[in-house]
Formats: structure tokens, sequence, C-alpha cells
């Protein structure tokens, strides 16, 4: 850093040395039109100005963070940082599992890492001018509605199109069947060998509260590595889906053309959070139901509370295995992102998102120590077991706990 203050000050007299300082020095956003600069001048100094800026975030960080942090661990969470932030794929797979880590420190690690990545982040949204630099889409529906067909599809085509698409799950369900059920790699083979996609499957452990942080703040570390689309799955037959609207911009519901008993495990919220409705399978036999069930939520979604000022929820009918509407669905995204972006719907979104993180994390913690805090933690099963047979009413055991704890506390 020494070096480059020296060489803007020796040379600051030159034109190209002028535009270079003014950057480095205020370091807030590069000059629009310096007409004696080319532009491949500019460019190349825009380049070291974001490079400048990186170093600068990483020593700023190490500094702030310099008394909780070992030297080894702070080694290593630059390396990690700067791996991460170059796109290399090790260390986003490395640095997502720090965060899904249930070890304290190296929760604190995966913190500090995060805040270097936010603050990387913030300065490459500066650059973008204030536009998020990543579309966030979840993806929901139910077992069999085609969702792992259809994001092998349409990764594939964007990422032919110059996209980088990560693909994230929502799955705490496979907390209790012991294996992840979404985001499998050996469900999008094509997908999950192209360099420019990255499949990450649900953490195995975990409850909601645990699953949809390590998924918020893995959308955070695949953007800090350059991935411009990401896409989070869920089953939609859960409370996952509400946890994930509250991660995204926009909200797919992907329903197969089936009938009211293969859809009835979806919960009516669930529709009404949907941006998009996407009938999956309209090709062949399915067509048929297919525009049956788009007709049937064409009407259902007019009866539904408006989200939004600027948009309306859309019924469409795509097929993954001839590719009709496919091309037509990325088209309405980007519509809605557009909308959203010019209305500043999106901006509020995404503030009022960072919010419901925030309480998340509180009530996930908080309820963690509740749990494991010595003057309840044995007495937690006997009085679930006593609440479970019917001698003791809920509401008399969660006041017994209560008390139990606010006495200790
Ligand atoms: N006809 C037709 N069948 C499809 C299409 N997309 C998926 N399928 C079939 O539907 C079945 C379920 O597809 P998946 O993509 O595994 O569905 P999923 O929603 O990921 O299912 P889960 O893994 O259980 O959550 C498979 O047998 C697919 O071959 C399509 O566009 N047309």
């Amino acid at each position: 850093m020494q070096g480059i203050t020296l060489c803007c000050i020796k040379t600051i007299a030159h034109p190209v040395s002028r535009y270079f300082t003014r950057n480095i020095v205020s370091l807030v956003k590069p000059a629009q039109s310096l007409g004696t600069v080319s532009e491949s001048c500019k460019r190349k100094t825009d380049s070291f100005i974001k490079l400048f800026r990186t170093r600068l975030c990483i020593s700023a960080v190490t500094h702030q963070d310099a008394d909780i942090l070992t030297e080894k661990e702070k080694r290593l969470l630059n390396n990690l940082y700067t791996g991460l932030i170059r796109g290399q794929r090790a260390c986003l797979a490395e640095a997502i599992t720090l965060v899904e880590s249930t070890h304290s420190r190296k929760r604190e690690m995966a913190q500090v890492l995060l805040h270097m990545v936010l603050s990387h982040h913030r300065e490459q949204e500066k650059l973008n001018s204030g536009k998020p630099l990543a579309f966030r889409v979840g993806l929901s529906g139910p077992p069999g509605a085609g969702k792992s067909t259809f994001i092998e599809i349409f990764g594939k085509m964007l990422t032919e199109e110059g996209h980088k698409v990560a693909v994230l799950a929502v799955d705490p369900s496979s907390s209790t069947s012991g294996g992840s059920l979404l985001g499998d790699k050996t469900r999008m083979t094509e997908l999950s060998r192209d360099m420019n996609a990255y499949i990450r499957p649900s953490p195995t452990r975990g409850t909601l509260g645990g699953v949809t942080r390590t998924t918020n703040e893995a959308i955070l570390l695949c953007e800090g590595s350059g991935y411009n689309i990401i896409l989070v799955e869920t089953v939609g037959v859960g409370q996952s889906e509400f946890a994930v609207a509250d991660m995204v911009d926009m909200f797919v519901l992907l329903l197969p053309p089936a009938g009211g008993d293969e859809l009835q495990g979806i919960k009516r919220g669930i529709v009404e959070m949907a941006d998009l409705v996407a009938v999956t399978k309209a090709d062949g036999d399915l067509l048929i139901p297919a525009r049956k069930i788009q007709a049937e939520y064409v009407s259902a979604l007019k009866l539904l509370r408006k989200r939004s000022r600027t948009w309306k929820p859309q019924v469409m009918r795509i097929s993954a295995r001839t590719g009709e509407g496919i091309q037509e669905l990325w088209n309405k995204l980007l519509e809605f992102q557009s909308n959203m972006l010019t209305s500043g719907e999106l901006i509020g979104k995404r503030r009022s998102q960072q919010r419901v993180w925030m309480w998340n994390l509180i009530q996930e913690n908080v309820l963690l120590y509740f749990r494991n805090h010595p003057a309840v933690k044995d007495q937690i099963p006997v009085l679930e077991e006593r609440v479970r047979t019917g001698t003791l009413s809920p509401g008399l055991a969660a006041d017994m706990l209560l008390k139990a704890f606010s006495k200790s506390s």
C-alpha cells in the first residue's frame, strides 16, 4: 500500500495519474468521464481500485478482530476470503462448511469471514451504482413437482447465457431422515459438472432456524464468490418456504399438473407468497391437466391479497422435458426484478429481510440458551412427557419452565 501511495504522488501531474489518484484517494466511485484518459486506462485503474478496496477491507477487518483471532486463524481466514472473492470453488465450499459448523470457535471465525465478505459486497454494490449484485430466487414445490429437473435445464440455460448460478437448499427434514433430499448433486448431474454452477446440498443436521441461518449466510458467500443468480430450493410442504421467502427477491412456486389430493399438502399461505406460479410438466398427456391447473390458479390468485404495488403474481406453464416456457419464465423473472428495482421495492424488501434475519438469529440463540440452561434442562423432558400424556396443561408447563429459568438468571 505504501508503494501505491508513492507511485500516486510521483505521477500526480499526468491526467491518467490524476484520475487514478483521485479515485484511490477518495475510494468513493470511479470518475465517469475524463476526456484525456483512454477507456482502457480507466478500466485498468478501476480494476486496480477494486483490488485496493479488497486489500483495504482485509486489513480493516484483521485489525478490528485482532484480539479475537490467533495469527493462524487470521491467515486461514484471509486465504479463504481471497480465494472466495476470486471465485475459487474449493474456498467457497470451505467457507460454507465454516458457517455451517456448530463449533463455537468456528462460528466466531465464520462471523469474521462474513463481515469481510459483507464489506466486499458493499463496495461491489457501490461500483454497481447501488444495485444488488445477484438475483435471489426461491423455488418451492411439493415432492415430485419436477424441481430438480427444472433447475437442471434452467440452470444450464443461464450458464450458457454467461451467468454464474448457485443452487442452495433449505431442507430441515434432512435432520430426521438422516440425509439431504434437496440440492443433491446426483439429481442435477449436468449442472453439477458445469464450472459456472455451484450446487450445495442442505446441511444434514439442524433445526429450521439453524438451516435458514446457514442458507442466508451461504447466499452471501456465493454472491461474494461472483455467483449472480442464486436459486434457493425447498419442498413446499412445511415451514421452510416461509423462511425462504424471507431470504429471496422473488418466490416461485412449482406445481405439478396433479389433482386436488396431491396439491392438498400445499398450504394456502405458500400460494399467497408466490410471485409466480409455474405449472410443470406441461407436455404430452399432461398438457391438458396442466392447462386446467393453470386456469384454477389464475382464479385463485385473483382472490389473494396484493403483496406488491407493482407486481401481480402470474401463472405460467413450463416443461423441462420439451423446454417450453423456460425462456419465457426467465423473461418474467427479469421483468419482476426490473419492476421491483425501479419501484424501490427490492431494496426495501432486502432491508427488511436483514431485520428478520437478525431476529431469527436472536430467537434461535435465545431458545438454544434456554433449552441448555441448567435450571430447566433436566425438567424439560419430564414436563414434556406430562404435557404429552395430558396430566399437565401446556400453558402451566411453559410457566413452570419460564419461572425456573428467570429465578436462576
Ligand atoms: N413429462 C414430464 N415429466 C417431468 C418433467 N419434469 C420432471 N418430470 C418427471 O417428474 C418426476 C419428478 O421430477 P423431479 O425433478 O425429481 O421432481 P422434484 O420436485 O425434484 O422431486 P423431489 O426430489 O421429490 O423433491 C421425474 O420422474 C421426472 O422425470 C417434465 O417437464 N415433463
